[in-house]
């Protein structure tokens, strides 16, 4: 078996089968097994024109093993921590990766992502819901169908129990405008959220940072609580305490990718002491390993393998350590318990064993439908609470309609004001439609990371993400307000009073308003960074606008630049008002007491066609192409953010 192979053929196939544990009370456990597991990136530091791509190694051939039990992850920053839970929790992409990986002697199934935890660094539960309804919405979704709603609840509670939350259940966790619950307790409920399911494995990265001394302390004892439930808790860590280090079972160190120390944490100090580095009785090991690792702490006593290294330059500490670690006892036991559990995995290969396909069987626990409710739910429920913005979109769409149909009221069909009055009005309130939707932003932006945790743990599909965010607020933030807004200009202004006509003017403004949106929900998809996106947005919504036909006449434009009225949702919106109001409109000079036919002139001016019934729809169906070309790319970016970490 090529390592290659190992590792990647876990990707594609195979269930993960538990074993008994080593931990007593365990009924299923699962050990993982890594092997020359190495991890790279292409790295580009400048522009394609004058830098290619340069590899950078971030794992360089790391093997080992983690058990039912507290498995911790140290290093110093850089050296890879996140990296290495990232790989074998299956979140790395892995065309960067070769090596391999096992669970109980299996490739990980297909869905490992799904059925394993992942606590990441971040905060990625929802502010607006309670600790108790987080817990409740990843139980909708990681339990399976079959479980009821009571046992949902139960699980909760218990996990509520178990994790020390039931105080602050139905408190919210609180958002950057409003306090919630404590810095421990949120993580406690990122913990609570990926315990949900009961995995065999859970990884966490860096579970205290960010917490004080005694919260971090009541995290880890949590932690090892439910490892000895049987669960294989992994997890990177800063600089912890002595109280914490004392939770551990199983310590690896790591520094540049490379693993200095992969053994048991008690007789870890042996080992380094071995190597003639003290650690001073009050010292806590884990700052004396840190200081190691930098070169800051020297051993006391130098043998003579130790002789050439240079103490005081950190490359050459490291690849001694490095070097004394894969020549040692603790090595060679480490090894001892990856070889067989290889060659055992090889030789069924060999005799033609494949594991067992998983590509049919369902990677999520719930169907499309339950986790578009249950998302669609969460989505409302956090825009219920959060409302501030809607109010706000609908009042601002009150009064605009007030103030332009105060400006333009009631216009006549007059000779001199008519024509400029309507095409006045039909450009502030596209204007109004498109710009009004710079909000819309916001809506994958503001919860990528939220996003990107959850699809990538299973929780649903992106396309049920995609739907819910979208239709959640189409409703209330575009088409509420405009419900409000066209009767309220459109008969104040004293447009053509005939109902099929006012249809056409609310669907226009609908379109056009879903067009502006659509194409924010593209950039926001797209662009991680708000003050980006925006100008991105304004400059598009400004071109689009200078191709409206009101700034310049498009027909009257240079060929080489005419071109660009095709792309101007401005100018669909404008052309179909135009033709729905002013076609066969008459325009009459009172005094003189004559009408001209200054409505088709116009048109034709325009170089609007309008003679057809059709010359109307055509302007809506390419409003209709925007959104739906605008929101495939928006999905299809979502789906690529969505990947991996
Ligand atoms: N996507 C990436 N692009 C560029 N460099 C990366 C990327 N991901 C990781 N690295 C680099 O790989 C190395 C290891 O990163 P990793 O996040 O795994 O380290 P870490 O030990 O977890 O650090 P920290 O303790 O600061 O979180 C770092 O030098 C980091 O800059």
């Amino acid at each position: 078996m090529s390592e290659q192979d190992g590792l990647l053929s876990s990707r594609a196939n195979a269930s993960y089968s538990a074993t008994a544990s080593p931990h007593s009370g365990a009924a299923e456990a699962a050990t993982v097994t890594f092997n020359s597991v190495r991890y790279s990136l292409l790295i580009r530091r400048g522009p394609p024109c004058c830098f290619p791509p340069e590899r950078k190694e971030i794992l360089l051939g790391v093997s080992g093993v983690f058990q039912p039990g507290m498995n911790a992850v140290l290093g110093p920053t850089g050296s890879g921590k996140s990296s290495l839970l990232d790989v074998i929790a299956g979140r790395k992409n892995p065309q960067n990766l070769t090596g391999t990986i096992l669970i109980n002697g299996e490739p990980p199934p297909k869905n490992f992502k799904c059925v394993s935890g992942y606590v990441v660094q971040e905060d990625v539960v929802m502010g607006t819901l309670t600790v108790r309804e987080n817990l409740l919405f990843s139980a909708a979704l990681r339990l399976p169908a079959s479980v009821s709603r009571y046992d949902r609840g139960r699980r909760v509670a218990e996990l509520l129990d178990q994790l020390g939350l039931t105080g602050v259940a139905d408190s919210r966790i609180g958002t950057q405008l409003t306090r919630g619950v404590s810095g421990g307790e949120r993580r406690r409920t990122s913990i609570g959220m990926e315990l949900i399911a009961s995995p065999k494995v859970l990884f966490l990265d860096e579970p205290t940072t960010g917490l004080d001394a005694s919260t971090a302390n009541s995290v880890m004892r949590i932690l090892r609580n439910i490892s000895r439930r049987g669960t294989t808790i992994i997890f990177s860590i800063h600089q912890p305490r002595y109280e914490i280090f004392k939770t551990f079972d199983s310590l690896t160190l790591l520094s540049k990718g490379q693993i200095v120390y992969h053994g048991d944490s008690v007789t870890s100090l042996d080992y380094f002491q071995r190597l003639g580095y003290v650690c001073e009785m009050h010292n806590n090991p884990l700052d004396f390993y840190m200081d190691i690792l930098s070169g800051d702490a020297r051993p006391t006593e130098v043998d003579s393998a130790a002789v050439k290294v240079n103490f005081d330059h950190q490359d050459s500490v490291q690849g001694w350590l490095v070097a004394t670690y894969q020549g040692s006892e603790v090595w060679r036991d480490v090894n001892a318990r990856i070889a067989p559990v290889l060659e055992a995995f090889s030789n069924r290969q060999m005799r033609g064993y494949r594991p067992q396909s998983t590509a049919n069987n369902p990677t999520y626990q719930t169907s499309f439908f339950r986790q578009l409710a249950v998302v669609s739910q969460r989505a409302t429920k956090n825009l219920l609470r959060n409302p501030q913005t809607s109010i706000a979109q609908l009042v601002l769409n009150v009064l605009f309609s007030v103030l332009v149909g105060l400006i333009y009221l009631q216009i006549p069909a007059d000779t001199i004001s008519g024509v400029q009055n309507r095409v006045g009005v039909f450009f502030f309130t596209t204007m109004n439609m498109v710009f009004g939707n710079m909000g819309a932003l916001e809506l994958f932006l503001h919860e990528r990371t939220i996003f990107v945790h959850e699809s990538v743990s299973g929780y649903y599909r992106v396309s049920v993400y995609f739907l819910a965010k979208v239709f959640c607020d189409l409703i209330p933030m575009r088409l509420v307000p405009l419900m409000l807004y066209s009767p309220i200009s459109y008969f104040m202004i004293g447009l053509n009073p005939r109902l099929d006509k006012f249809f056409v003017y609310f669907l226009n403004l609908l379109l056009v308003s879903m067009a502006g949106s659509s194409l924010a929900f593209f950039l926001s998809a797209t662009v991680s960074v708000f003050a980006i996106a925006t100008i991105f947005l304004a400059l598009s919504f400004v071109f689009m606008m200078v191709f409206a036909g009101l700034l310049v006449n498009v027909s009257t434009m240079g060929e080489w630049l005419s071109w660009a009225k095709y792309l101007s949702i401005f100018r669909y919106s404008m052309n179909a008002l135009s033709i729905n109001e002013m076609k066969d409109l008459q325009f009459c000079n009172e005094t003189a007491n004559i009408c001209f036919d200054l409505g088709n002139k116009y048109l034709s001016d325009q170089g609007i066609p309008y003679e057809n019934e059709i010359d109307l729809w055509i302007n809506e169906i390419a409003l209709g192409g925007f959104i739906f070309g605008f929101l495939v790319l928006a999905y299809v970016q979502l789906r690529r953010s969505g990947k991996f970490r």
